[in-house]
């Protein structure tokens, strides 16, 4: 018969000593083979350990990381820049978070059908009012909605409960990070609207939320088809309803006559409902980037990106921040050390003011925020590169008639067409730049559209060489 081992003597009380000690009457076989497999398990450990501290020790040899500072008002295109990026650089890691970005796109369609629903009500409402009333009302306001958009006003409305549900489930337990934010609809300004905006602290890992945990390979495997929470399958359901409101022409007219050009507003997917609301829809890379989503914190990327002269990879730390005035103090706190600055500023909203300033022109924020930045003592040595943004709006924005010269004294008698007006902005940055920077540096200037994947890819690659072998030559001359 085998002889029992003794158990260890041991402090009862101590959980760790507990849960470390050999089971009770454990024979001598038992004991050995614990003994070995606690052996093997030593090995791996220690292998592991050594490779630590090797990774360390050349992690230490390593050259510092390039930093990259993307800033700009809110809306400029920053977290769509830092999309590119990762989209470049990651493109798997990126394609992973494919789930998060659904939901977020879901939440954007429903806010814009939201904007549609607010500006009939406004219609009815003028509609509704005493004739004394709405003598002072102009004419266009009073657009009379029939019975068949009444009824798709209703069906549509369980929608507006999607909202409710997605933003609750954005907004994590305990956290109050995520902040519906008000911002103006585009019209007359004594009547403008508010119509909430979803934000999110980029420091909560939000999307976690809307990723399965144990998600496996594929695309599909991203979502959780079947919670019966999904809201894919309402708006599945009222994909019919919401193609038709959209395509009404009194819902058009009534746009129009609020001045309300939801296709230029952030997050726009009505055109392509079909695929957002098909059943097992996955976002396309394109849809991530269309996706609209505000910051509030400060978030830090970081990837390894390989060397084009077939030297050392580098690592690479992106900052993103939120462009809203009330967030732009707390930029200046990373201006120290950045290798570079990557500056947008969304030239199509030359006629646009800001959600949070709605007396200031977009265009003229831009122009001041660019010379406070590049006027900064911290950053008189870091390389600027201008991003002059959104030129797919730009264009369509000066071919449908709408002048520059309107909302830009300046520019005079100059040409309405892309290419006078975008050389005539280029040039005004460009000389505020000059007349702010004591000694020469790098600056590089781009005309984006950061939605097109294909043309940014080319200007984040020269970028990223360009940095690179920026910072080989420092750290040869500081060796
Ligand atoms: N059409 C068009 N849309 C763009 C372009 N760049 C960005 N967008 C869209 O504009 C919206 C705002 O872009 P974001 O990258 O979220 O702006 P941001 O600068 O990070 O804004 P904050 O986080 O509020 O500071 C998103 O819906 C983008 O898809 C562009 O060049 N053209
Ligand atoms: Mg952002």
């Amino acid at each position: 018969m085998p002889t029992k081992v003794p158990r260890r003597s041991m402090e009862d009380s101590d959980p760790i000593a507990n849960a470390i000690a050999p089971p009770e009457n454990e024979s001598p076989e038992e004991r050995e083979f614990r003994i070995q497999k606690e052996r093997a398990a030593k090995q791996v450990s220690d292998a592991i350990d050594a490779e630590l501290s090797r990774e360390q020790a050349s992690e230490k040899k390593r050259p510092k990381p390039v930093k990259i500072l993307l800033l700009g008002q809110s809306e400029s295109g920053k977290s769509t820049t830092l999309k590119n990026f990762q989209l470049l650089y990651e493109p798997k890691a990126f394609r992973a978070e494919r789930a998060s970005w659904r939901a977020i796109i879901q939440l954007n369609v429903v806010r814009s059908i939201h904007i549609i629903i607010s500006a009939m009500n406004h219609a009815q409402n003028s509609q509704d009012r005493p004739p004394s009333a709405r003598s002072s009302i102009s004419s266009h306001e009073s657009l009379r909605l029939d019975a068949e958009l009444v009824n798709l006003k209703t069906r549509l409305l369980p929608l507006l409960e999607v909202e409710k549900d997605l933003m609750k489930r954005l907004s994590l337990p305990g956290s109050t990070e995520v902040e519906p934010t008000e911002r103006p609809v585009a019209g007359p300004s004594s009547k403008r609207r508010q119509s909430k905006e979803i934000a999110v602290n980029s420091t909560v890992a939000w999307k976690g939320a809307f990723t399965r945990s144990n998600s496996g390979s594929s695309d599909t495997d991203l979502v959780d088809w079947d919670d019966p929470q999904d809201p894919g399958v309402i708006l599945h359901a009222r994909s019919e309803d919401i193609k038709r409101l959209w395509a009404h022409p009194t819902v058009q007219a009534i746009l129009e006559k609020q001045s309300i050009r939801l296709q230029e507003l952030a997050g726009f997917f009505l055109d392509s409902i079909d695929d957002v609301t098909s059943l097992r829809y996955v976002p396309t890379d394109d849809h991530i980037l269309r996706a609209r989503l505000k910051t509030l914190g400060v978030s830090e990327h970081r990837m390894r990106l390989s060397d084009p002269t077939g030297g050392m990879s580098r690592d690479f730390r992106i900052f993103d921040v939120g462009g809203t005035r009330s967030l732009r103090a707390a930029w200046v706190s990373y201006f120290d050390d950045m290798d570079a600055i990557i500056f947008l500023a969304p030239i199509s909203a030359f006629d646009q003011v800001l959600a949070e300033e709605p007396t200031v022109n977009r265009l003229a924020d831009s122009f001041k925020l660019w010379t406070t930045i590049v006027s900064n003592k911290l950053l008189q040595q870091t390389n600027m590169i201008l991003f002059l943004n959104k030129v797919d709006i730009m264009h369509a924005k000066l071919a449908s008639g709408i002048r520059l010269s309107d909302f830009v004294d300046s520019y005079g008698r100059r040409p309405n067409d892309f290419d006078s007006a975008s050389r005539y902005l280029r040039k005004q940055f460009n000389s505020m730049l000059k007349q702010n920077s004591p000694t020469p540096r790098i600056f590089y200037c781009h005309l984006t559209n950061a939605i097109d994947t294909k043309s940014t890819r080319y200007v984040l690659a020269g970028i990223k060489d360009m940095l690179m072998r920026f910072h080989l030559q420092e750290s040869h001359l500081i060796l």
